[in-house]
């Protein structure tokens, strides 16, 4: 009796704290030191994450550092923190989308810095950073679609995988680099591109570092589709009009919807079902529920 509370408690617990807020994936515990990384990171600068004004629910999120494609410095990394954090207390939000400036996604990790962090506590300490950040960035209770324009390479292409969907423009490419530098995924990628696209396509993209067109990414499962225009403004406002189509509700709504995917997606069944519970809960007797109810049973 006591052991089966315990489980159900510990259950519990963990479906409730994984839908919190700002929860970092380590700690000491793990040894990460993130006051250290954090003081480490500063030093190498340049570029920015810049996130827009809301727009009917979407905000749009630029990796802007055109002059090394969009590489990561470390001072990205902290930026990207910050955005994560106020996009975890967006309480009006619905959709998020993601590109690299100037038509070009991400070409990973800023190699200066790279070389720079080569010991194994620095970079074993900016791999727990980014894989927390960009795990947070995946749980948000928000619809999110990277824009893969140009390319998307290493981190970049780790990158996309912690968005619930990728949309690539003609002649953009998705490539894991990371075999190429002696190297595995650093920032999640790894764990992520398997549940994406399961674990035989994940060991060739990544064993085989192949590149990932649009029309292989679309039948791999990688990406959604290819957009029409491979113009940097044209496409964003073609990506803007396909998460339109997932995003008409009440952000509590599209909030609600989101998060009960992610339940089931990361917890265990009996877990994944209390959130279930607890999520519905917010929801039921709500004003879009009572709305539409007061309103025809007929469904358009
Ligand atoms: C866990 C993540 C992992 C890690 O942290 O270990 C990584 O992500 S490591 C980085 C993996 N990424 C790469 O290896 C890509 C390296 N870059 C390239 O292959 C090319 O630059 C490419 C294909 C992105 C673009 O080639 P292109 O010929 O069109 O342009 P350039 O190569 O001349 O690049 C323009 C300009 O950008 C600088 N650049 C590009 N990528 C990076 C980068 N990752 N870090 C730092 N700087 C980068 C490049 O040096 C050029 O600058 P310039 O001053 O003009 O020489």
């Amino acid at each position: 009796m006591a052991v089966s509370l315990w489980k159900s408690l510990l259950q519990t617990t963990k479906s409730r704290l994984f839908l919190q807020r700002g929860v970092s994936l380590y700690n000491g515990v793990h040894g990460f030191e993130e006051e250290a990384i954090k003081k480490k990171l500063q030093q190498f600068g340049g570029g920015s994450i810049n996130l827009s004004k809301e727009d009917h629910g979407i905000r749009v999120l630029t990796l802007n550092n055109p002059k090394q494609m969009n590489a990561f410095t470390g001072t990205m990394m902290l930026e990207l923190q910050e955005r994560v954090t106020e996009l975890e207390n967006w309480k009006d939000g619905k959709g998020l989308i993601i590109h690299g400036a100037e038509n070009t996604f991400c070409s990973g990790s800023d190699l200066n810095a790279v070389r720079a962090m080569s010991s194994s506590e620095d970079g074993m300490n900016m791999c727990m950073f980014m894989q927390s950040t960009l795990t947070r960035l995946k749980r948000l209770p928000l619809i999110s679609v990277a824009v893969v324009q140009g390319k998307a390479l290493g981190g970049g292409a780790e990158f996309t995988t912690a968005c619930d969907f990728r949309l690539m423009t003609p002649g953009s490419e998705i490539r894991f680099v990371h075999k190429q530098m002696g190297l595995v995924p650093g920032w999640g990628g790894a764990a992520r591109l398997v549940q994406i696209v399961g674990s035989g396509v994940a060991l060739k993209l990544l064993s085989g570092a192949l590149r990932v067109d649009p029309e292989r990414a679309v039948h791999l499962g990688l990406a959604e589709e290819t957009l029409p225009s491979s113009d940097e403004t044209r496409s964003l406002e073609e990506a803007q009009a396909w998460l339109n189509k997932y995003t008409k509700a009440p952000a509590e709504v599209i909030q609600a919807v989101k998060k009960v995917v992610t339940a089931g997606r990361e917890l265990q069944l009996e877990a994944a079902l209390r959130a279930e519970k607890d999520i519905f809960g917010t929801v039921w007797g709500g004003p879009a529920n009572l709305q539409a109810l007061a309103q025809s049973t007929k469904r358009k």
